[in-house]
This record gives C-alpha cells, structure tokens and sequence, in this order.
C-alpha cells in the first residue's frame, strides 16, 4: 500500500507532499494541470529510470530549468514501512540529467543505497518488475486495453509471471540446459575414450618389451669389444711418445751443434777486429807525435820575437797589463773631447735662441708702432663726430629760445601741457553750457511768438495783452545778443590753447633731439678717454721692448766669443785622440801574439792527453785477444763431444717406426669412432622403447578413468532429463489449473460488470487465446470489439488477475496482501451505465482485498463515491502544480 509521495521538481511540481489512505482516493483536476504526472512520479520513484519509455530521458521527467530533482516513495507491506528515494541531476544548459542515487530504506534505516541493488530488491519485494507492474497494478492512461490486445504468448507469459508460474519454465530452461551440457561432455568423453584405445592397440603391435630386451643385450657385447680395443691403442700411443722423445733428443743435440759453430765464426771475426783497430791506433800516435813538435817550435820562436825569456803564462799577463793601460788613456782622451763638443753645441745653441729673441722683439715693437698710430686716428675721427654734435644742440638751443622757452624751463614743460588741457576741458563745457540757454531762449521766443500770432491763451482762454508779450520777447532777444559775445570769447580764447599746445609738442620734439645729442656727446667723451689709455699702453710697452732688444744684442756678441774660444781648442783635443788610439792599437797586436803561444802550448798538451790514451786502448784490446783465443779452444772441445753423442743415435731406423705406429693409430682410434656410434644409436633406441612403454601404461590409466568419467555423466544425463520433464508436466498441470479458474473468474466478472445484451460469455483457452461469444454462439476475437468494449473487458481481466491472485495468496480478508490498483483514466471510453458498473466493480476488488485503488479521474460519479479526494491545479504563470485534500 503506498503511503506517502514527496516529490521535487517532478515534472510540473516543484514540491509536493501527499499522504496516500486505504480505499478509494481519486485524483482529479482539469486537462495539464498535474495529474498524470503524479502517477508517473511514483512510478519512477519505484523502479526509477527503468519506467523510461521510447525517446522519454530523465532530463525530461526533472522539471525545466531545475538542476536536481528527487522523489521519496514510502510503502507499506506486510508490517514493514519501505521508502525509496531516487535523486536526479541536471545540467538545464547541455540537456544531460541522470539518476544519482536510489536508496532503500526499510523502517527508517538504510537498507541499500546501491543502484543495482535498490532495484532488485525492489523486485523480489513487489514479486514483479516494471513490465509487470504496469500490467497489473498501474493502468497508465492511453493503455487501457493493453492486456486484451497483447498477443497470447505475451499474455500467456505476463500471467504466467504474475502467478510466479514463469519461474517453472526457468527451472525447466535451467535442468534443459544442464542435460545438454551434461551431454555434450559425455560425447567428449566417449570420443577420448575411442582415441586411447586406438593408440594403445598401435603401441602393443610393435611389442616394445621384447624389443628393449634385444637392445640390450647387443649393447653389452658392444661394450666389451670398445674395452678391448681401447687397451691396443693405449699400448700403440706410449711407442709413439718413446720414439718421438728419442728423436727430439737428436734434434736437440744438431741445434746445438751448429750454435756453437756460429759462436765460434763469431769470435773469430771479432778477433780480426780487433788486430785492425790496433794497427790504426798506432798510426794515429805517431802522426800526434809530429804535430806535437811542431806547436812547441811555435812557441818558442813566439817567445824570441817577444823577447821573453820566463813563462808564457807570465808573458800573457803583461800584455794584457799593457793594453788595459792604453785603453783606459784612449778612452779618457775621448771622453774629453766629447765634453768639449757637447760645450760648442750648448753655446750654438743659446746664440740661436737669441737671436729668435731678438727677431721677436723686433716684431713686437713693430706691431706696438702700427697699433699706436690706429688708435690715434680712431680718436681723431671721434673728436671730429664729437664737435659735429656739440654744433648740433647749439642750433637747437636756438631753436627753442626762438619758440619762448629757455633751456632750463624745459623740465616744467609736462606740468604746463597738463595745465592747458584743464583749461580746454572746462572752457569747453562753459561753451556747451551756453549753447543750451541759447536752444531754450530761441524755443521761448518762437512760443511767445506763435501766441501772439493766436491772441488768447490757449488753456484758459484770456485775452493777451500785446505789450507784455511784446517786452517778453525784447528782453529775450537782449539776452540772446549777450550769449552770442560771450560764445565768440570763448572760441578765441580756445584757438589761442590748440596754439599753445602746438607749441609745446614742438618744443618737445625739439628737446628729444638735444637729448640724443648729450647721449652721443657722453659716448663719444667716454670711447676717446678709453682709446686715449690704450694708446699709452701701447708707447709703454714699446719702451720695454727697446731696452730687452739692447740687452740681447749685448748677450749674442759675448756668446759668439766664446764659441771661437771652444772652437780653437777642439782642434788640440782631437790630435791628442790620433796619437792615444795608435798606441792602443800596438798594444792589441802584441796580445794578440801572446795570446797565440799560449793556444798552441794547450793544444800541444791536449795531443799528448790523446797519444796517452790511444795507447791505453792498445794494452786492452790485446788483453781481449787473448780471452777471445781461449773461448774458441773451449768452444771446439765442447763440439767434439756433442759428435761423439749423436754418433750413438740411429735417426733413420727411428723415424720409420714412429710413421708405422702413427698409421696403426689412426686405424685404432677410427674403430674406436664406430663403436661409440652404434652404442649411442642403441641408448637412443633404448630410451625411445622404454618411452613407449610408459606411454602405454598411461594410456590404460587414462582409460580406465575415462571410463569411469562417462558412465558418470550417463547418470546425470539420465537425471536432468528426468528433472526436465517434471518441470513441464507440474508447469502444465498448474497452468491448466490456473486457465480453468481464470477463465470461471472472467465470466463471472463479466456477468457483473457487463450490463449490454450482446455477449453471452468468453473464452480463455490453454494458450491464453481470449475468444468472446455472441449471444447466438459466434464467436469474437478481442481487437474486433469497440473501444468501450475492450476498455470494459480489460478491467474484468484484470480484475479476474486481482482475484485469482487473492485467492493465490490465501482468499478475501486480508485487505493489505494485495497489491494496490492505480488507474489513469479509466472511463474514459465508458458510457454512464458503464461507468456505474465500474463503480461497483471497484467495490468488488475492495471487498477481494484490493486495500488501495487509486484513480485519476474528471468523473462526477467517480469523484462522488470517493473515499478520499484529491483536487490538482497548475499555476499557469509559474507552470508549477499543487495539490489540495477535498
Ligand atoms: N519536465 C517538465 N518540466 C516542467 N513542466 C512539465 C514537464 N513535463 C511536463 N510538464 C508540464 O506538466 C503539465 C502536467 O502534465 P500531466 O500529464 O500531469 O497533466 P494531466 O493533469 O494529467 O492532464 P490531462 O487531464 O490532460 O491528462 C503539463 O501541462 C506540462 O506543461
Ligand atoms: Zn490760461
């Protein structure tokens, strides 16, 4: 029985919350506003995504724009509270939702939160899947006639299913499949069986016991021939190696032989060696001796020529004396000319830079002269320029006293031109002044006029008296002769202030001039005063000049007397050098002379040194002579015995043996070669038999477990077949059982339930074909009845399911052992009477044990027999859903 739904963004539901009772709730409401949607949502709640259909996502159940969503679905059966609860997820922008989460929980705890799980516990719970599930307990709207319509083997299953008799034919799939399989692996093992034997019989022919006994025996006498031979050719191998040695002994002795004879060709050439060297060292002593004498003849006629009569040592020493001394006067001489000379170029020197001093001075006093004579004539033409101006503001002095201004009235001039411009202003507004009494005079005098022309006073209207207005007007004119002699001293007075002012501005211009003419006087005073300094400047220093000119000319003269001084005794130096390098040279030649004795007096002792040593060379190459003679004697003893040796060994008669034992060897070790050949041949053949025999004995191992193997799966061949059978007979026997009673149950029903007169009853068959019956006997199928008539005939089927199931369960009463009825639409199709009969057949399925029955439904009568009634709107702004209790 469901008990509580909580459903978020389902859908066209935000969240709702409905508390499902026992009886009959009808939900109702008007065309979208939520109604369906609440069925589906308990529904998926129960089986989650499974109860998608066709193109249906989950994305399509989370309400628009909701990114999660959830259903709580609680339950009750058999005492125990379920609640399954599935969470969403939804990704509004890339379409993509999917069912997190289900979890199971049984009376508040968690029993499985695994998806996997949740569902299939969810099936073993209900005893049926989603298909099932639709089928009977949930009529969604538009599947009102699914059950009629279905082919008979869906129905056949379908029903089959709901009374759990689908599970036989699993059982019977399992046992068929088990005997097949049990079968197939008899037939393996019969085929093995076949294939030992044949072997087994093949490796019995060739008997391979008897043939191992052979083999044997022959490898035995195999064995001893190879012992025998082995033993010759062992003997024959000793008789070589005796000879070989004998004959190496020989050869041994030859070798020596004829290295002794080579040593002794080598002593004796050795021997002539020496006799040669001998005889050239004695020529070589003799031609030293000649040179000896000579160097010492040399010597003694240097020392006559020297006139020297002790050693030549001491002689060489005086030389060496003598040509120091001289050498050192030379070079004193020489370092005294230079000095002198070094002299004579200091003195050119200072007589030329005096001269340079004497040409600059010279030069500086010429351009002094030229500088002086300039600036005299610059001064010249300024003092001209400055006369010129002073001449100048004379005649302009002149020109202002000729105006009326004295030179020291000159500084007041601006006050004065401030002054008449006062003046000017004020004598003009007195003139202006003037001018408007002569206006209003002029006015008063036509006024009067004109009222005298009319004769009386326009606004009272009295008489005018000719002699008043007459002497008005004479006085009048008076007064207008007066204004007019004033006016013309006015203008004069003004003509003489634009004269005077005239005057002054000459005066001014006039002023400027002399000014520019003072400014010039004082330049040109001021360039004379400086050009007039510069000028004594430059006559100073001319005097200077002079007196350093005489001073050099004064110091070059006495400079040149000295130089002819220096000049006079150089010539005495340089003879006094002429003299001291002859000497010198003398001193050189007769060092050089005793330098020569002395050499040869060295040389003549190093021969000697030579002849002394070639002698001593001569003494030992004869001592070597004679140890080379006893060596050659020994040498030729040592021959004659190694003769003697050889003379007792017959080489020839050897060497003959040694070749015969060597053929006979070869020959022996060839057999040898053979016989190990054919006994590995007979281990090969041996170990080949001895396989097979154990192969043999295998082979009648494996059959007889095989054996035992097949007569093994017979048995259980024998026995799932058995088991097979049972399964269709007791599936059989129930479903003949189950057609009988359903078959009783929808006649039944439909007596009650169908109110027209047209059908006289149905038919379920074996095979759940479904046939209904006119009243004069023929017969119908279902997809030819009318839309009404099927939606009639499907309740009454599923009622008869409800039933049969009730009685299944264990008969009426127990109102929770069913499960409960839950209907979109179901009168949809019905007409009023109709309508009426469902009503009462809802009451029939309580009365069986249908606890709940939920439908959704616009219909006045079935809303009016509600237990329990739901009202559902949907907000048309928000698209949101709600549900109210009525
Ligand atoms: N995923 C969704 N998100 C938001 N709204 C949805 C979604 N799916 C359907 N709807 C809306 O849910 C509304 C309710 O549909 P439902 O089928 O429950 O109506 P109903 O009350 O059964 O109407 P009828 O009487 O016509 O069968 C629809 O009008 C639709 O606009
Ligand atoms: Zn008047």
């Amino acid at each position: 029985m469901l008990k509580h739904l909580k459903v978020e963004n389902i859908r066209s539901y935000q969240d709702l919350e409905i508390h499902f009772k026992e009886g009959v709730t009808v939900i109702s409401g008007v065309n979208g506003s939520g109604k369906s949607s609440l069925l589906e949502a308990c529904f998926t709640g129960l089986f989650g995504s499974k109860t998608l259909q066709k193109d249906f996502t989950i994305a399509d159940i989370v309400r628009k724009g909701a990114t999660k969503a959830s259903t709580v679905l609680e339950f009750e059966q058999k005492g125990n509270i379920y609640s399954m609860e599935q969470f969403f997820r939804n990704d509004p922008e890339s379409g993509r939702a999917s069912n997190t989460r289900s979890v199971l929980k049984v009376n508040g705890q968690i029993f499985t939160d695994q998806a996997k799980r949740t569902y299939d516990s969810i099936l073993s719970l209900l005893r049926m899947d989603e298909e099932a599930f639709r089928n009977c307990v949930y009529i969604r709207q538009g599947e009102i006639d699914v059950l009629i319509n279905a082919k008979s083997t869906d129905r056949q299953k379908m029903i089959d299913d709901l009374l759990q008799i689908g599970k036989l034919e699993d059982y019977r799939e399992r046992a068929g499949n088990a005997r097949i399989g049990v079968g197939r692996h008899q037939r393996d093992a019969e085929r093995r069986i076949k294939e030992v034997k044949s072997e087994a019989v093949e490796i019995e022919g060739r008997d391979p016991v008897g043939n191992l006994n052979r083999l044997l025996t022959e490898a035995a006498q195999i064995k001893e021939k190879h012992v025998s031979v082995s033993e010759i050719r062992d003997k024959t191998r000793s008789g070589i190696e005796e000879r070989r040695s004998k004959l190496g002994e020989y050869e041994q002795l030859a070798i020596q032989k004829q290295s002794i004879g080579a040593q002794i060709l080598g002593f004796n050439s050795k021997n002539t060696e020496l006799f040669e060297i001998i005889k050239n060292s004695t020529s070589s002593i003799r031609s030293l001796l000649l040179h000896v004498n000579e160097l010492k003849q040399s010597v003694s006629s240097i020392k006559g020529q020297m006139g020297w009569n002790g050693d030549v040592e001491q002689m060489l020493a005086h030389a060496e004396e003598q040509e120091r001394g001289q050498r050192d006067k030379l070079n004193e001489s020489r370092q005294k000319k230079a000095l002198h000379e070094q002299n004579i170029e200091n003195a050119s020197r200072t007589l030329q830079q005096l001269s340079d001093q004497i040409k600059d001075i010279n030069q500086s006093i010429e351009s002094n002269v030229k500088k002086k004579d300039e600036t005299t004539i610059q001064i010249e033409k300024l003092e001209s320029s400055l006369k010129d101006r002073q001449t100048e503001k004379l005649s302009l002095a002149g020109e202002i006293e000729a105006l009326g201004f004295t030179a020291k009235k000159l500084s007041g001039l601006e006050d004065i031109a401030e002054l008449v411009q006062t003046q000017q202003k004020s004598l003009h507004g007195d003139k202006m002044k003037l001018f408007t009494r002569r206006e209003e005079i002029l006015k008063q005098i036509e006024k009067s006029k004109d009222l005298m022309s009319k004769g009386k006073c326009p606004t009272c209207g009295q008489e005018l008296h000719g002699s008043t207005m007459h002497e008005t007007i004479q006085s009048d004119e008076e007064h207008l002769s007066s204004l007019a002699k004033d006016l013309a001293a006015i203008s004069k007075k003004e003509e003489d202030f634009v004269l005077k002012m005239e005057q002054i501005k000459q005066v001014k211009a006039v002023s400027k001039k002399i000014e520019d003419c003072d400014n010039h006087i004082n330049s040109f005073n001021e360039r004379i005063y400086l050009l007039q300094k510069i000028r004594e400047d430059h006559v100073s220093r001319m005097e200077e000049d002079a007196k350093r000119l005489n001073e050099a000319i004064s110091r070059r003269q006495e400079m040149e007397d000295t130089i002819v001084q220096l000049k006079d005794k150089e010539q005495l130096l340089q003879e006094v050098l002429v003299f001291e390098t002859k000497k010198h040279a003398e001193a050189i030649e007769k060092l050089n002379i005793a330098k020569k004795a002395q050499q040869n007096l060295i040389e003549s002792e190093a021969k000697g040194k030579d002849i002394e040593n070639l002698e001593e060379r001569i003494r030992s190459d004869q001592e070597k002579i004679g140890l080379l003679q006893q060596q050659i004697k020994d040498s030729k003893q040592r021959l004659s015995e190694i003769d003697e040796k050889m003379g007792g060994i017959d080489a020839q008669s050897l060497q003959d043996n040694l070749q015969k034992y060597e053929i006979a060897l070869k020959n022996i070790e060839v057999e040898i070669k053979k016989l190990e050949e054919q006994r590995a041949e007979l281990m090969k053949q041996i170990g080949m038999t001895e396989k097979e025999i154990e192969r043999l004995s295998h082979l009648q191992n494996q059959l007889r477990s095989l054996q035992h193997r097949s007569d093994f799966l017979g048995a259980v061949y024998r026995d799932a077949e058995e088991l097979e059978s049972m399964y269709i007979r007791i599936r059989a026997e129930l479903r003949s059982r189950n057609v009988g009673a359903l078959d009783a149950l929808i006649n039944e029903i439909f007596a009650f339930m169908y109110s027209n007169n047209a059908y006289s009853h149905v038919q379920l068959d074996p095979e759940y074909n479904l046939t209904i019956y006119g009243k004069d006997g023929t017969p119908l199928e279902p997809k030819l009845l009318s839309g009404g008539e099927r939606a009639i005939f499907n309740l009454v089927l599923r009622c008869a399911i409800y039933r049969l199931l009730s009685m299944a369960i264990g008969g009426p009463a127990k109102g929770s052992s069913l499960p409960p009825l839950i209907m979109d639409e179901p009168t949809v199709f019905l007409d009023r009477g109709h309508v009426q009969q469902l009503i009462k057949l809802i009451d029939l399925m309580r009365d069986f044990g249908v606890g709940q029955i939920i439908i959704v439904s616009h219909d006045e009568s079935l809303i009016d027999s509600a237990d329990h009634l739901f009202y559902v709107e949907k907000d048309p702004i928000t698209n949101t859903s709600s549900i109210t209790a009525r």
